[in-house]
């Protein structure tokens, strides 16, 4: 792959650039696997970066997404909005439309977008709007006006993707089950995995996912979560072990509700960036058997972006 640009904007002080030369994983992906979160970042020139973004980070174009799909072995990819492009939803739908239908989106829209642009969104494959609670990404969106546009996708049968910290569940709890459609959470919720599995805060999201059956999560991210590593560089094959019993517990406790993304290009990592042919390598910790890897890879994924070609192999809910 070539080297990462970023056309004429600067990228923020330390951004780490991708990782330009994937292994290839050992673990064999299930044919069909979806990678069901990742992004694409500009290129800059052509899809400029919002105003109120709170990092500028290297391009990260789809030609390079789709390159590094065929490279891992899935067949698609779900193309989440990232907040740097503000709810310019431009390059994730240029993405999803470029994809042959081999992928669909997650679109950050406000309360002014118009049922015309709601609909143009699902015919080029939007299937979601992400609700971002990251303090350090996004300024705060009122929930009211949150919950008027989750009333309004609801009709188009798209779901709701949440992306919020561990300790932010309890405030968020009301709102969270209030939600009209299928609720998909980004990386677990992001849990501190210092603290013990049995512990109370990520008790609070077992629960969460236990009483309400509309919940999903991604079980994504361990280079994001881990504290002590080992990193997935260097042919590393048993990398992010303290992430492990975390997302395994939510594959083994919620099999058909769990989603696994290897989101690339990995934005606002600080520490180091991982080799996505090594993070493939980390699924079967996480999904030891081939039916559970099935379920995360290809049928939960099909069921929720392409329920119409789920249902043609049986797989509809
Ligand atoms: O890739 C992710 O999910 C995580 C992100 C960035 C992000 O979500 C965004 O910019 O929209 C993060 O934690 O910095």
């Amino acid at each position: 792959m070539s080297k990462p640009t970023t056309g004429d904007f600067t990228k923020t002080a330390g951004w780490l650039d991708w990782y330009t030369g994937p292994a290839k994983p050992t673990f064999q992906l299930p044919a069909g696997a979806v990678d069901a979160h990742c992004h694409v970042f500009g290129p800059g020139a052509e899809f400029p970066y919002a105003p109120e973004r709170k990092y500028t980070p290297c391009d990260a174009s789809k030609h390079e997404l789709y390159a590094l799909r065929d490279h891992l072995g899935f067949a698609r990819n779900v193309v989440v909005q990232a907040t740097c492009h503000g709810a310019d939803n431009r390059a994730m739908i240029d993405a999803c439309v470029s994809s042959g239908g081999k992928a669909r989106g997650v679109a950050t829209v406000r309360r002014s977008v118009t049922d015309d642009e709601l609909q143009a969104m699902h015919a080029a494959g939007v299937r979601g709007v992400r609700f971002n609670f990251v303090k350090r990404l996004v300024d705060f969106t009122p929930k009211d006006e949150l919950l008027e546009i989750a009333e309004r996708i609801a009709k188009l049968g798209w779901h709701v993707v949440i992306y919020f910290e561990a300790v932010d569940l309890p405030e968020l709890w009301d709102f969270f089950t209030a939600l009209p459609t299928t609720v998909v959470v980004d990386h677990m919720g992001r849990p501190d995995v210092t603290q013990p599995i049995d512990g109370p805060e990520f008790a609070l999201f077992l629960k969460f996912m236990r009483e309400h059956p509309n919940v999903w999560s991604k079980v994504s991210c361990p280079e994001r979560l881990s504290a002590t590593g080992p990193k997935a560089l260097d042919g590393e094959q048993a990398a992010y072990r303290d992430v492990v019993p975390f997302a395994r517990r939510v594959v083994e406790e919620f099999p058909d509700r769990v989603l696994w993304g290897t989101d690339w290009p990995h934005p606002n990592l600080k520490d180091h960036m991982p080799d996505d042919g090594l993070l493939v390598d980390f699924i079967p910790a996480i999904a030891p058997t081939p039916e559970l890897q099935k379920k995360l890879l290809v049928d939960n994924p099909m069921r929720l972006y392409w329920p119409e070609e789920a249902q043609v192999h049986g797989q509809g809910a």
